[in-house]
């Protein structure tokens, strides 16, 4: 799914009502219909006191318009206007006019502190102050009301966008943001929804299709794609009859150390546990009895170290090389590394203190094969790019990085984002259960796994990335998030492909692999 701009999703709005032939009022009308209908869904007609707060561009006209549905239906309805300037929207006038024709009174104009209402923990609230329109931060008494708002427990839905919160650009932390329970949003989601000091002020969020012009949607160039299950659907490349094992490739990784062992035990599970036809690993001596014991299945090739990796003869024609998983930064691992990486000539995974040794060593970057995926959680990007002053700084590093050494980071999080150039591609499954020790191990594993099957690295890194939360998401609905640890991680990957393509109907508790 297209996550496109405020700017942009203003000229869908323009160019629904040219190529539809229908006014800006109309489409306001659709949109309060459709929001109107989930909320009646929600509240059922519940009796329960309604507070509409309505700004006074069209985000406040939908909220007008949603409220004269309320109303209409017979529901407990008050409906505020932030008075705070002449310039009103025309289709905020025309709800304005047209409420009234149904309450007989004109909804209350709030003009500064003394006039805000008392509101009690019962109450419902509706935040139709500013949607995708605001252009600086709310101040003088409209960032009291927000900060008001935000201070009593009244369950509150925003519409749009949280009253305050830029649909793609950073606020200053001091802003005032209206701290959703629920969003409704129109269209696509918005890049803020995902990132994590914006992410927190939509509550949960759904996406309301408005029915914009679907030749602007098609064509428009996002600014990120979000990858769903629809998408991540599309990726998967289902198997032939009459394969073997050789067709699903080789993965080698390149992982552990004393003490971190479990980290090459975890990589190497789940690039098995993924579908690669064979999986080798690398380690040092003394770590052979543990990853045999470990995993049958997994082949493995003992460096010289008995300690650490500190040495490297390529023991793998065509391999994939999955790099760096608890391995550690001693000098003669970094030896080990370089040498590693300069032999590959097609896309290898780096993860961990692989980052941390390119970091260390940034004259190394230029032997990583072009396309390689590399996954760093923040603290390694920071080793890696630089400290950044917020999540859209962050995203622009990471791209000029990618763009410059010609490799995808995969950068980790609630909602982890796969950069490939001036691409960016962000998950959409994972908890916070998946913060838990050697779980990143785990993605790297997956990772090298479709590449070794013949995935290319963009779709590798973004499918894998969906998956592993996706694994995530469905072990956690057996062992709950704190319960869930890497390895019941690595066991529910064959479950989430399964349930890439279950119908509602079959969706039952999935099991996960033995
Ligand atoms: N064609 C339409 O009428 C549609 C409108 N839509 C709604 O329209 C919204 C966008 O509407 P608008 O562009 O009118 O913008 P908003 O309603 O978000 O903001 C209203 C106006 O407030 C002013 N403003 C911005 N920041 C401010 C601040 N900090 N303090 C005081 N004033 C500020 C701006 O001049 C802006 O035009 C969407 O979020 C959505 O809710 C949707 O219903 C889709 C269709
Ligand atoms: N709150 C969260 N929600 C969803 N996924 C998360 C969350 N926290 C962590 N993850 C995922 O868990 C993994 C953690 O990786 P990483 O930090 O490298 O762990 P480790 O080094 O222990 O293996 C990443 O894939 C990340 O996206
Ligand atoms: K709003």
């Amino acid at each position: 799914m297209k996550i496109l701009s405020a700017q942009q999703l203003a000229e869908a709005d323009l160019s629904t009502i040219n190529k539809q032939q229908i006014s800006s009022n109309d489409l306001m009308e659709r949109v309060a219909t459709l929001v109107f209908e989930r909320l009646h869904q929600r509240l059922n007609g519940s009796p329960v006191p309604v507070k509409i707060f309505c700004g006074i561009g069209n985000n406040g006209g939908d909220g007008l318009a949603i409220a004269r549905h309320m109303i209409q239906h017979g529901y407990h309805v008050k409906v505020y206007v932030t008075n705070c300037s002449k310039k009103r929207s025309p289709d905020f006038l025309v709800n304005y006019d047209r409420i009234k024709d149904v309450t007989n009174e004109w909804p209350v104009l709030l003009s500064c502190k003394e006039d805000f209402p008392e509101i009690t923990p019962q109450d419902f609230i509706i935040d139709a102050i500013f949607g995708t329109g605001i252009n600086r931060p709310v101040d003088g008494w409209m960032a009291d009301l927000i900060v008001y708002l935000n201070s009593v427990k009244a369950f509150k839905v925003a519409i749009d966008m949280p009253s305050g919160l830029y649909a793609n650009t950073a606020h200053k932390t001091d802003d005032a943001i209206l701290q959703a329970d629920h969003t409704f949003t129109f269209q696509t989601p918005k890049l803020s929804f995902f990132l994590p000091e914006t992410g927190q002020y939509t509550g949960t969020f759904e996406v309301i299709n408005i029915g914009l012009d679907p030749e602007y949607l098609m064509a428009a160039a996002p600014i990120a794609q979000l990858i769903t299950r629809e998408a991540a659907q599309n990726m998967y490349q289902p198997r032939e009859k009459f394969s073997y094992k050789g067709d699903y490739g080789h993965v080698l990784t390149f992982a552990g150390s004393k003490g971190k062992m479990g980290a090459a035990v975890l990589c190497a599970g789940a690039a098995i546990n993924a579908g690669a036809g064979k999986v080798t690993a690398y380690i040092p001596e003394d770590g052979n009895f543990i990853m045999q014991s470990s995993l049958p299945e997994v082949m493995t090739v003992e460096s010289e170290g008995e300690e650490y990796i500190t040495d490297f003869k390529n023991p793998i024609e065509n391999a994939v090389l999955c790099i760096g998983p608890g391995i550690g930064v001693k000098k003669y691992t970094c030896s080990a590394f370089a040498k590693a990486v300069k032999e590959q000539s097609t896309p290898i995974v780096i993860d961990a203190d692989g980052i941390q040794i390119l970091a260390k060593h940034p004259e190394l970057i230029k032997d990583i094969p072009k396309d390689s995926i590399l996954t760093p959680h923040d603290g390694e990007l920071k080793k890696l790019i630089g400290e950044w002053d917020n999540s859209y700084t962050r995203l622009e590093k990471a791209q000029e990085f990618s763009k410059k050494n010609n490799v995808i980071l995969v950068l980790k999080g609630a909602h982890t984002i796969t950069v490939a150039g001036s691409g960016q591609y962000v998950n959409s499954t994972g908890n916070p259960g998946m913060a838990t020790a050697g779980s990143g191990d785990v993605l790297s594993g997956i990772i090298a796994s479709f590449l070794a099957q013949g995935y290319d690295p963009l779709t590798a890194a973004a499918f894998s990335v969906y998956l592993h939360g996706a694994s995530g998401d469905l072990a956690s609905q057996t062992y709950a998030h704190e319960g869930l640890k890497a390895s019941i991680i690595s066991n529910f990957i064959g479950s989430s492909i399964l349930q890439l393509f279950r119908n509602p109907a079959q969706e039952q508790q999935a099991q996960p692999q033995s």
